[in-house]
């Protein structure tokens, strides 16, 4: 075997942000991009030497090419055993469940989630540590440092076996190659979480019960596993189930926005009980009822009011968390159940020590993300499955769970408006945001207003982030938060969350938007959008 050690200079946009490193397939194909980052990874985590090491992506176009860069230089980089899902496919829970129950010292995910794929589409890589969890800021920090500073890259030039090619392979004399089955420890793990026997029964009473939209992305597979072969299920709850390295030209996000036809599916009389979507890499999940989509804010509060009728959660609920620009309605119940609830800043990476601590179980974000703790990733057929087990449990419908949880808890009505501006734009309205931060208390608009930007201390780790969103408080139960988007590729995306609290005892059936409507102009207010940016329509409204 021959290693190669090839010199480079370094690029200066390897940041990872809030879930890896995402840029254009264009950008990662100019020549030793892809090399430097994944030896800015190998160089900032020595432990992966002599150690097992699992790759997986999302299928999307570049995914193989990029999957074979990275064999060829985990073994240049003394990798002893690669664990690769059958043509280079894992969805990023999958990936992360494979690094925790092959005792892996990490995991190389391949995704760019639901941003769109094809050759003029995105490509992303992320890496997550032993446990399967997200790397660390302290780490990505790191990781960042040292892409700015490389100088040289290893590769071994060595043939390869088909990615498809189930089994083992001797890639070198200190490194072998294990290809499997991408699906199966997933599914196991869901039969392991959920009593399948109850949810099979439920789904089987009566036929197009439920229905799941896997938007062309990776998911396909695994919810035919689940959903048809484990449940007995019929194949026709199934769409958009083959995956394509394109997502046929769709963005494969489960919000009412990019998954609106599926939405609409569940307006007319005959409606399916349930509908499930998941995105590009399997992580987010929306649900859906007859007439309505449940904010995954309130989901999250729902299945931990409920938690109980879950075998994987029953009993075991010590603490859950929520990523801070997600709606308070966890908080009211973890209130009523006596148990801490933690607010983190936007990111799945910061829910890991928590959950490897054993200090929550449970922990969701407003971005169409929910998991629990039996894997280091948010999970959308988890989050689908969770809801089928509750409506067999309770052997109701969608709008009885949500109503009688309104009726125990209040409401906390909640919507996102993104705004599409130029870098330039969004850093002039988070500078002009910050001015009310440093005041502290406002008027505006006739309210009376608190204003911080949030700051968060790891409980474990002891390391702290800073600016990550600015938040306005008003006297009566309304928050508004701000933050930029960190997982674009172009311009920037201002993200604006709106919420305001309603008390069981009040008036928790009106329309959202008629809800928000003041809070939204506030926002507009607040961050003087209209004199900054000229525009002040959302581009997106979730
Ligand atoms: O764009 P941002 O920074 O707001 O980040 C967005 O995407 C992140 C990654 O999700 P995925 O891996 O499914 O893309 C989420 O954790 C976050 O809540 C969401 O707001
Ligand atoms: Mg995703």
């Amino acid at each position: 075997m021959t290693i190669k050690v090839i010199e480079t200079t370094p690029f200066s946009d390897q940041k990872p942000g809030t879930a890896g490193l995402r840029e254009s397939v264009a950008r990662f194909r100019e020549p030793h991009y892809l090399n430097n980052f994944i030896q800015s990874v190998f160089d900032s985590v020595p432990d992966l030497a002599g150690a097992r090491l699992v790759i997986g992506g999302d299928g999307r176009h570049f995914n193989r090419e990029a999957a074979q860069t990275l064999i060829r230089m985990a073994v240049a980089n003394g990798v002893s055993e690669i664990i690769l899902g059958a043509d280079a496919i894992l969805s990023t829970p999958a990936a992360a469940h494979l690094v925790a129950l092959e005792g892996a010292a990490g995991g190389f995910l391949l995704t760019a989630s639901h941003n769109p794929g094809g050759p003029d589409g995105d490509f992303g890589i992320k890496f997550n540590v032993r446990g399967g969890g997200q790397a660390s800021a302290e780490l990505t920090d790191r990781i960042h440092a040292r892409s700015l500073q490389i100088r040289e890259y290893r590769e071994a030039h060595i043939p390869l076996p088909r990615l498809d090619d189930i089994g083992l392979h001797s890639l070198s004399e200190g490194c072998r190659l294990r290809i499997v089955d991408p699906v199966n420890a997933h599914a196991d793990l869901m039969e392991s979480q959920f009593d399948f026997p109850a949810i099979a029964r439920w789904l089987q009473a009566r036929p197009g019960r439920f229905l799941f939209d896997a938007m062309h992305a990776v998911t396909g597979p695994y919810a035919r596993e689940v959903f048809v072969r484990r449940l007995g299920g019929d194949d026709s709850l199934l769409l958009n189930a083959s995956p394509r390295e394109d997502f046929a030209g769709g963005h494969p996000d489960p919000n009412p926005v990019d998954a609106a036809d599926f939405v609409a599916r569940f307006a007319t009389a005959d409606a399916p009980d349930l509908g499930g979507a998941s995105d590009g890499d399997g992580d987010r999940n929306m649900i859906v009822g007859p007439g309505r989509m449940v904010s995954p804010c309130d989901s999250l509060a729902i299945i931990c009011a409920n938690h109980d009728c879950i075998p994987g959660l029953a009993g075991r609920l010590k603490g859950v968390a929520r990523s801070m620009p997600t709606s308070r309605a966890l908080d009211t119940v973890a209130q009523a159940l006596g148990i801490p609830c933690h607010e983190t800043p936007t990111g799945w990476r910061f829910f890991a020590s928590l959950l490897d601590a054993g200090q929550i179980q449970l922990c969701g974000e407003e971005s169409f993300g929910t998991s629990s703790d039996h894997v280091r990733e948010k999970d959308g057929l988890w989050a689908v499955l969770a809801w089928m087990q509750m409506l067999a449990s309770h052997n109701c419908s969608v709008d009885e769970l949500l109503e009688r949880h309104w009726q125990r808890f209040g409401r906390h009505y909640f919507v996102r408006h993104d705004h599409a501006l130029s870098s330039e734009q969004g850093d002039a309205v988070m500078a002009h945001l910050d001015q009310h931060t440093d005041r502290g208390r406002l008027t505006l608009g006739g309210y009376e207003l608190s204003a911080d930007s949030f700051s968060y201390t790891d409980p474990i780790s002891g390391h702290t982030v800073t600016r990550q969103g600015i938040r306005l408080h008003t006297d009566t139960g309304g928050r508004i938060v701000f933050r930029l988007s960190g997982t674009g590729t172009q311009g920037a995306t201002l993200r604006i969350y709106l919420e305001q609290a309603v008390a069981a005892d009040a008036d928790w059936r009106q329309d959202r938007d008629g809800v928000l409507e003041p809070l939204s102009r506030l926002a507009l207010e607040a961050a003087n959008l209209r004199k900054l940016c000229g525009e002040t329509t959302p581009t997106a409204v979730i």
